[in-house]
């Protein structure tokens, strides 16, 4: 692993005591993250995007932003794989549906395998929210009470994209999201995941999970300290619930809850198991000795809000972030809402606090850019910003006019040129 490059801002006097640096281990430098949907998985990106930036780490890309997604991983969906013997690579985190052997010819055998959880009830909504005008099954209900009523009404396993309507973390872990429940089954998927991955993380438990992240690679506290990204618009009073695009709160009842609870009976199953076994890993870890490092990293945050983010840090909406080149990708009936960054910051602390708040997409343009230099942009600096970027993009890849398509030959929205972003105002 090369040097760390200096970053300042992350470097505060308390940062010296003996928490916050792991004594002896050797950080891990070979990462393999199943970046699961709706579970807080582009903020867990976003660091380990960070850490392999500041340490010139190699990054399995994707062509375009997913591996092939909703197809299982194969190894040529890795931009640069020239085979086993080829490149090494040492982190890899964007969306795949999970297919360890073939993984296993990208990264090191040494490799460090994990995901992220979270309840089914909220992911749900969250899906529901993004992926509205996707997923059949959701296009035609009312409203996500409204298919959580009677889902089969709506839900046809044959409809491409309907994956995200039904035990989305199952398919995304590459296990068969349609089969039945049944105990014997959902033991198997857990036995798989098991087998593959050196540790589970759950979203409701950010804070802890990054602690106990940290301590599994041998991280310094900083490489974990995150801002939530990608986060929906909620409403502003009352319970549960989210806004539209119409700003309607649209809120389940206990019973629907239950209902989505049945109908994701495989994620369920999952989620219940590795929460059990999180929270016997924190025992393990000791809860007073956690308790310790939670307060360090919500105090680290803190500070890192003040000094990086405008109103308080509170996040907004992407048409109202003045620089467009960090409006996050918007999708379905919610406005997903970023930052912006306080104005003022010198050169340094803007670039650190930049890397924070970049939307996955900017950020994955940006690393392939690094990683793939193109003709014209070899005289580049690295230390380039994302203005700079976009605009190189933008023009290296030829202009208005780069589409991805799905595997079906489907156009994919994520792929839009940042001219485009411009024009709309936002990244569709
Ligand atoms: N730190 C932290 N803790 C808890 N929850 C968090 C965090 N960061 C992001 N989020 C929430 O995760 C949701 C977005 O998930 P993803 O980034 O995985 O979405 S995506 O699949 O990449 O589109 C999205 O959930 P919803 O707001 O419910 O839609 C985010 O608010």
């Amino acid at each position: 692993m090369q040097p760390e490059r200096s970053h300042s801002l992350f470097t505060l006097p308390t940062e010296h005591s003996r928490s916050s640096l792991l004594g002896s281990c050797h950080p891990h430098s070979h990462i393999m993250f199943l970046k699961t949907h709706k579970t807080a998985s582009s903020t867990v990106l976003n660091l380990l995007y960070r850490f392999g930036e500041e340490r010139g780490l190699q990054f399995a890309l994707p062509l375009g932003y997913q591996f092939g997604y909703p197809l299982p991983f194969i190894a040529q969906r890795v931009k640069g794989y020239r085979g086993p013997q080829g490149v090494e690579f040492d982190i890899m985190g964007n969306h795949m549906r999970f297919n360890k052997p073939e993984v296993e010819k990208v990264m090191p055998p040494d490799t460090f395998y994990f995901s992220i959880l979270r309840d089914p009830v909220a992911l749900a909504e969250s899906s529901y929210a993004y992926y509205k005008n996707v997923a059949p099954a959701f296009r035609r209900a009312k409203g996500l009470g409204d298919f959580a009523d009677n889902p089969y009404k709506y839900y046809d396993p044959r409809l491409r994209n309907n994956h995200y309507a039904r035990n989305l973390m199952w398919f995304d872990f590459g296990l068969d999201h349609t089969a039945n429940f049944s105990l014997a089954l959902a033991k198997r998927g857990v036995a798989a995941v098991r087998r593959n991955f050196n540790l589970i993380l759950i979203s409701e438990y950010f804070d802890q999970s990054m602690v106990l992240l940290r301590h599994a690679l041998c991280w310094p506290l900083d490489a974990v300290v995150s801002f939530s990204l990608n986060a929906r618009q909620q409403v502003s009073s009352g319970r549960v619930g989210w806004a539209s695009k119409t700003a309607t709160p649209m809120v389940l009842s206990e019973k629907q809850r239950l209902k989505l609870r049945e109908w994701n009976a495989l994620d369920w199953h999952l989620y219940k198991v590795f929460n059990l076994t999180f929270w016997q890993e924190v025992d393990r870890f000791g809860h007073s000795r956690m308790e310790t490092e939670v307060g360090l990293l919500r105090t680290k945050r803190e500070v890192l809000t003040r000094i990086c983010l405008r109103d308080g840090g509170r996040p907004i909406e992407a048409n109202r972030i003045r620089d467009k080149a960090i409006r996050p990708f918007q999708s379905g009936l919610v406005k997903i809402l970023g930052y912006e960054l306080q104005p003022g910051l010198d050169n340094a602390t803007w670039d650190a606090c930049l890397r924070m708040i970049r939307p996955e997409i900017q950020y994955k343009d940006l690393l392939d850019l690094l990683q793939f230099p193109q003709p014209k942009q070899l005289a580049v600096d690295v230390g380039l910003t994302i203005k700079e970027t976009s605009l190189l993009r933008t023009e290296g890849h030829g202009g208005k006019h780069l589409v991805e398509r799905d595997w079906d030959g489907t156009t994919l929205f994520r792929n839009q040129t940042l001219e485009q972003v411009d024009s709309k105002g936002r990244l569709r």
